[in-house]
């Protein structure tokens, strides 16, 4: 059988979803009034709250028969495990083990590598994590792509 040499087109494709999650940003590895002055408002005993929005992309080659490079419907029920299942309407340092068992700070920079690293194992083999951006607020806003240095 010959094997085809037409190329594929690649696209990115970007599913969205929204959580609610309270936090409090505090790092188990300074003392308490270090934390104050690093963190300020944010590192309220009580925690403070925010609506995330979480936008997930993948990157593949468009599957010729299908017209997919995979479908949202699959990326939604991973979102759906790794994101709400584990962070909506909860506490991220008390609740999600990712925070609570460790001591990362639930920054939103470290939300994004949690959920990235969540997502990833989870894709079909021919589809790969291209980023995860997460708006905090309407006014912060991060992006991780698996980067490190
Ligand atoms: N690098 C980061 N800096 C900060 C983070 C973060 O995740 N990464 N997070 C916070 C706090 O969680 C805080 O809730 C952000 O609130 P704030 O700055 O008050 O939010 P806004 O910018 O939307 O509000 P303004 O009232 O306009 O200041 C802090 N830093
Ligand atoms: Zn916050």
């Amino acid at each position: 059988m010959a094997l085809s040499t037409e190329r594929r087109p690649v696209a990115y494709v970007t599913r969205v979803e929204t959580f609610s999650a309270c936090h409090r940003l505090h790092s188990k590895q300074l003392e308490d009034d270090e934390n104050q002055r690093i963190y300020g408002k944010c590192n309220n005993p009580n925690g403070h709250g925010h609506n995330y929005k979480v936008e997930v992309t993948v990157r593949g080659a468009i599957d010729a028969v299908t017209g997919m490079v995979m479908n949202v419907t699959d990326l939604k029920t991973i979102i759906n495990k790794v994101v709400m299942d584990v962070m909506d309407h909860k506490h991220l340092d008390h609740d999600v083990p990712a925070f609570r068992d460790s001591s990362l700070v639930s920054t939103t920079e470290n939300v994004a590598v949690v959920i990235f690293n969540g997502i990833k194992d989870h894709l079909p083999q021919h589809v790969t994590l291209y980023e995860i951006k997460i708006h905090e607020t309407e006014k912060n806003i991060v992006v991780f792509r698996g980067e490190y240095e």
